[in-house]
Parts: C-alpha cells; sequence; structure tokens
C-alpha cells in the first residue's frame, strides 16, 4: 500500500506546486497543468466592473454561455454577474438556469436539468457553462460541462468559503447517490476560477463557518504555518475580517493548487485532502444529504482522524488538543449530537464504498509525526478505528 507523506522541506512543495501573482486588486494563483490546462484562480474584493468582465470574458470558449445558479444565490448574484458577462456584447448568447438550492438537490435529476437545457438551446462545444454559487452547482455544473458533447469549457464563480477554499480549484466534479457520497462524477478542471470575496457579505455563519473545516485541513495535511496562523486568527476570520478571509482563500488555494498539479488525478497525494471525509461523508449520507453542511461533517471527520491517529501514537495528544480546539473555536462540530442516527454498523457499511477503497480494502488519511505530516495508508489498526467510531456513537447509542 503506498504510505505518501509530505515532503520534509516545505519549500519542496512550493517548488513543486503553485504561483502566486499580486496585483493592487486582486491575486492570482496559477494552477499548473499539463497540455496547456493551466488555469488562473482570481481572488479579489475590490474589482471594479470592467476589471471583472475582462477577466471573466477571456477564458470564454465563444459567444454562447450558460450561466447556472440556484434559487437563494439567483436573486442576489445572477443579474449582475449575467450583465459581466455580456457587458460590450462578448458573450451574445447568455443564458441562465436556476436550480433549486442544497446538498439534497446535488443529483442525477438535476444534472439532468442541465443537459436538457444544454440541448435545448443548441450549445456547441464552443460553448461555456458558468457555475455561480456554492459547492453544490459548482461539482454539478462542472460534471455536466465534462459530459456535454464529451466536454466542453466552465468557469467556475465561487460564492461560499467553502467553494472558494477548495471545491472549485482541482476538478473533481460530481453527483451524490443513494448509496455515498459524490459517486458519480468525474475529472474536468475549469478555465478559470473567479473569487469575489465581497460576495461572502451574505453568506450566512453556518455557511462560512463550514468552509473554514477544509482550511484547518490543509494546515494538519501540509501547512503548518497555516494551522499556526489560523491559531492566531481564527476569530478574525468568524468575524469576517476581509484581509483574513482573503488571505485564507489566497494560501489555501496556494495548497490545494500545488496537490493538484502533483497528482490531478488522486494516484496518492491528491488523497491527503480527503482528511477526514471518509467519516465525514458516512456522516453526511448515514444522517441524510443536508442534514449537516459538508463541512461540519468533515470537522467531525478531522475530531474522528485525530483521536484515531492519537490512540495509535502517531501524533501527540497535545496535537488532538490543538486540532480540537481550533475547530471549536471556528464554531464547528466535533462530535454527534444525541439524535444522530449514526452507528458503528452505518459507518462501516459506508465506509466501505469510499472512492478510496482498494481491493476491498479501506485506506484513511491520518495525521503522523509533527503538524503538516500525514499519511494514505490502509497499514493501521483496526481497532483503533472501532474504538473511535464507538466513541463519537456513544452519545447517539445512550439516547437511543
Ligand atoms: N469538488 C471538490 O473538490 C469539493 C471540495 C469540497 C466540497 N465539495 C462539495 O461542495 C459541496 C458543499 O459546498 P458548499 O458548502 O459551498 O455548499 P452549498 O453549495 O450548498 O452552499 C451552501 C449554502 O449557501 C448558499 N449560498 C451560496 N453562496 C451564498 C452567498 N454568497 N450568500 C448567501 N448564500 C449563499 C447556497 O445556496 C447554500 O444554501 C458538497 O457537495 C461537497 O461535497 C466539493
Ligand atoms: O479535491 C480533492 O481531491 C478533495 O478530496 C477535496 C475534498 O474536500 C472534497 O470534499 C472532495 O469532493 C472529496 O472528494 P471525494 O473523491 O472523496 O468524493
Ligand atoms: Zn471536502
Amino acid at each position: 500500500w503506498t504510505t505518501v507523506s509530505r515532503p520534509s522541506s516545505t519549500a519542496l512543495w512550493s517548488s513543486l506546486g503553485s504561483t502566486l501573482e499580486s496585483k493592487e486588486q486582486y491575486d492570482i494563483v496559477k494552477v499548473d497543468l499539463e497540455d496547456d490546462r493551466d488555469y488562473p484562480i482570481y481572488i479579489g474584493t475590490g474589482y471594479s466592473e470592467d476589471e471583472s468582465a475582462t477577466l471573466l470574458q477571456q477564458h470564454l470558449a465563444g459567444k454562447k454561455v450558460l450561466l447556472i445558479t440556484n434559487d437563494r444565490i439567483a436573486p442576489m448574484y445572477l443579474d449582475h454577474y449575467k450583465q459581466l458577462l455580456s457587458r460590450n456584447n462578448r458573450a451574445e448568447d447568455i443564458h441562465t438556469l436556476v436550480l433549486p438550492d442544497g446538498e439534497e438537490q446535488k443529483d442525477m435529476n438535476n444534472l439532468q436539468k442541465i443537459l436538457d437545457r444544454c440541448l435545448e438551446l443548441g450549445l456547441d462545444r464552443k460553448s461555456t457553462l458558468v457555475a455561480l454559487g456554492g459547492g453544490v452547482i459548482g461539482d454539478m455544473v462542472g460534471f455536466a460541462a465534462a459530459v456535454y458533447l464529451r466536454g466542453v469549457a466552465f468557469v467556475q464563480i465561487p460564492t461560499t468559503v467553502m467553494a472558494m477554499v477548495d471545491s472549485s480549484v482541482g476538478g473533481k466534479t460530481g453527483v451524490n447517490h443513494a448509496l455515498g457520497k459524490n459517486m458519480i462524477g468525474a475529472f474536468h478542471q475549469p478555465s478559470c476560477v473567479f473569487v469575489n470575496t465581497a460576495t461572502l457579505e451574505t453568506l450566512p455563519d453556518r455557511e462560512l463557518q463550514s468552509g473554514i473545516s477544509e482550511i484547518i485541513k490543509y494546515g494538519l495535511i501540509r501547512d503548518a504555518a497555516l494551522f499556526e496562523w489560523l491559531e492566531e486568527n481564527m476569530e478574525r476570520l468568524v468575524q469576517r475580517d476581509p484581509a483574513a478571509l482573503r488571505y485564507a482563500v489566497v494560501q489555501s488555494c496556494l495548497n490545494k493548487a500545488a496537490v493538484v498539479k502533483a497528482d490531478e488525478k488522486e494516484a496518492d497525494v491528491r488523497a491527503t485532502l480527503n482528511l477526514g471525509h471518509t467519516f465525514g461523508h458516512a456522516i453526511e449520507n448515514g444522517s441524510g444529504y443536508g442534514t449537516w453542511l459538508h463541512g461540519e461533517a468533515v470537522a467531525i471527520g478531522i475530531a474522528m482522524a485525530a483521536r484515531m491517529s492519537a490512540q495509535m501514537g502517531w501524533i501527540d495528544e497535545s496535537l488532538l488538543q490543538r486540532t480540537m480546539k481550533l475547530l471549536e473555536r471556528a464554531k464547528l462540530p466535533v462530535a454527534l449530537p444525541p439524535d444522530s442516527p449514526m452507528n458503528r454498523d452505518t459507518f462501516l457499511k459506508l465506509m466501505s464504498v469510499d472512492k478510496k477503497v482498494a481491493n476491498g480494502q479501506l485506506r484513511l488519511i491520518l495525521l503522523k509525526g509533527e503538524l503538516g505530516n500525514c499519511v494514505f495508508t490502509a497499514d493501521f489498526d483496526e481497532q483503533a478505528m472501532l474504538d473511535t467510531i464507538d466513541h463519537f456513537c456513544e452519545p447517539c447509542a445512550v439516547a437511543k
């Protein structure tokens, strides 16, 4: 089994990875990929309308655009982005589609709605799909772009912290299935990611906090300096300090771009981005999609992975405590509530369909060594995993 740990020197990772260019109003993180598929992530707050229009329009494949969002975001941002895309008649043929909101809507039915609309509009291979929203819209639109005419261009305009720091970058697209999270999808990279952190002003606290769990993830798996910055600045983030938000988005995108560059299709090191997700995805599905936000389920999953790592002696108790404390300061859950339907059997059944399972064997991302190091391995103590699951299910078992 492959065991992938972070190279010991952070400099090595940076040289393997992404580049940052800073302009006055925005930063650009470049995702470096083979075959001329590099793309920029623009991250800013104070763009002028002209600037936004120019940046976005240069990544359209042609004049036909389908801009897709959901019914919660549409009243706030759809007209604005439609106008930017059509400014100076760059995109002459711009259409919109508004889907229902919610994680439970990330399914084949809504994927079909996107594809139906593409066909009804006669979109050709020079068309571009534009995803305006959080991770649910981004994952679904990206998947539609991957399969429509065997692949058309798409642009990500993320409007949640989760989407800005993680889901809009890296090309994992797809939908959920009743039997498992993100089970149907494709790798398909966007042509650009356009982040305007000003859109976070309307994001509710719960959704904002949910995205912070993936930032903590980057700190734990590969970026000790980012984890320490979070320890210093968590309250600024939770209270939406614009500079802190922008810094966290830039650092997260640099981390994600570096990992994606090293292993685009998750042969090995990309799996580390799944810290806490095997447990977390089981919680999302087992509780009913939409009960927990993705980042909340991942936060509990990270707490479980950290506890298991400590029980096996792979990390010091102090690192477990620092992790739990940071998650709590982000106002994220670190335990299952008594009314949770989760139990050991549900966990094991749902974890058995995890995409990292190989030849029937479960592989997990676990913390090992100093802060910033992790392993992707099947070689763990199974009893420690069962103890961890039982420990987290205890409040629910008592209630039953
Ligand atoms: N592809 C990847 O690499 C990747 C990475 C992380 C997460 N994901 C996926 O992303 C999804 C979670 O993403 P999410 O947390 O963004 O959830 P989401 O897309 O459901 O958005 C959360 C809520 O916020 C609303 N919203 C979005 N932007 C808003 C704004 N600016 N103002 C007010 N409300 C706004 C949405 O309508 C929704 O109700 C999950 O399905 C997860 O599996 C994918
Ligand atoms: O980009 C990745 O790779 C990730 O694993 C990022 C995760 O945060 C994200 O939730 C992803 O969608 C999970 O992928 P999956 O392959 O486990 O479904
Ligand atoms: Zn995630």
